[in-house]
């Protein structure tokens, strides 16, 4: 039941162009990059003003770096697979709404990606509205649907009976506000404050919230080919499918987290997509795929589950480190595999 995870070995260098980790954030390092371009080129859910960009000017100084706004995720993250730009930045989680749901999707499928750094944002919505409009006038209200279900409540007690106008972005919304269209479809924006000062759209309503504390986790996200250094405050992203039909195979699979010790953090479903009843599960677990209880979960759900695709190993944004159990630290694993090579050897105890 317990693998001997000794003979793993490390992906080596950090290749020219991708993020060192650093105090629990990704850095971006200078030139040359992987795109060839002078300037590390970074992808993101936009136009400017979004929650994604706030989260991206965490990891890159806007000046030294190149960003690329997308109209959705699908697309900043094919334009890291085209080796068109060596980064993007996307929303994987909010405390409020929970996943989002075409990033898990989009990670899951398609040619491998690799989650390099995490960043949280907290998240606060104003209502904007055009010069002249007032709070009584409002009945389409624009944002990205994540943003709208944070704020419903606070639209139920404050303008009973206004309906969502779905947006791409909150900052999208609020660009269509303050743009020369004489009829956007709506008549108000929920969005970043900043975003709105950005646009330069009167603010109706600031403080605007169902939850004061939400917060939204971005990822940063490469092609494979780099592994941040472990920081002992780690997490490990995987995508892994069950073998159908078999009794216990949820708890086969969750066992070999257990019995290592290692922690999950997050644990959802998704539908595979093809016929009704089959689900994949994306796991966040703690630790790294350095470290000796991880490298034994990996190769134990490796012998129970058809698949698994590893979505990368990177630094907490909390810093928050794992409470290991006696019996799960590096040296208890190296230990007990001496201990095994004794005995193959011709010891006894
Ligand atoms: O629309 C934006 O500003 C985004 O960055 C997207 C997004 C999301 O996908 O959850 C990010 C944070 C907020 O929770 C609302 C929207």
């Amino acid at each position: 039941m317990h693998d001997d995870a000794g003979d793993v070995e490390r992906v080596g260098t950090v290749p020219a162009g991708l993020p060192e980790a650093r105090g629990g954030a990704a850095q971006a390092t200078p030139a040359p990059t992987a795109t060839g371009t002078a300037r590390a080129r970074y992808a993101y859910l936009g136009p400017e003003g979004t929650f994604t960009e706030a989260a991206l000017l965490q990891v890159t100084d806007p000046t030294e770096s190149e960003l690329v706004p997308c109209l959705d995720v699908v697309t900043a993250l094919d334009l890291v697979r085209r080796g068109e730009v060596d980064f993007a930045v996307v929303p994987i989680e909010n405390s409020v709404e929970g996943s989002v749901n075409v990033t898990l999707d989009s990670l899951a499928t398609g040619s491998p990606l690799v989650i390099v750094g995490e960043m949280l944002v907290p998240i606060a919505f104003v209502l904007a509205a055009r010069e002249g409009m007032t709070l009584a006038h409002v009945r389409r209200i624009s944002t990205h649907p994540h943003a709208w279900a944070q704020c419903r409540g606070w639209v139920g007690a404050h303008l009973p009976g206004a309906v969502h106008v779905p947006a791409t972005s909150t900052a999208a919304a609020v660009a269509l506000l303050a743009g020369d269209q004489d009829a956007p479809g709506f008549d108000a924006a929920l969005a970043s404050p900043l975003s709105v000062r950005k646009y330069g759209l009167p603010v109706l309503a600031d403080g605007v919230a169902d939850n004061p504390h939400a917060v939204t986790r971005f990822i940063l996200v490469a092609r494979p080919g780099y592994l941040p250094e472990p920081t002992g405050a780690d997490k490990t992203t995987l995508m892994v499918h069950l073998p159908d039909n078999e009794a216990g195979a949820l708890l086969s699979m969750l066992e070999q987290f257990a019995t290592r010790g290692v922690n999950l953090s997050r644990i959802e479903s998704r539908p595979i997509g093809d016929s009704l009843g089959r689900y994949s599960f994306s796991i966040d677990a703690e630790g790294h795929v350095s470290e000796e209880r991880v490298q034994a979960t990996l190769i134990g759900l490796h012998r129970v589950c058809p698949t698994v695709r590893f979505l990368g190993s990177y630094p907490r944004a909390d810093g928050q480190r794992p409470h290991l159990r006696p019996g799960t630290h590096d040296a208890d694993f190296r230990a007990a595999r001496e201990w095994v090579r004794d005995l193959l050897a011709g010891g006894t105890v």
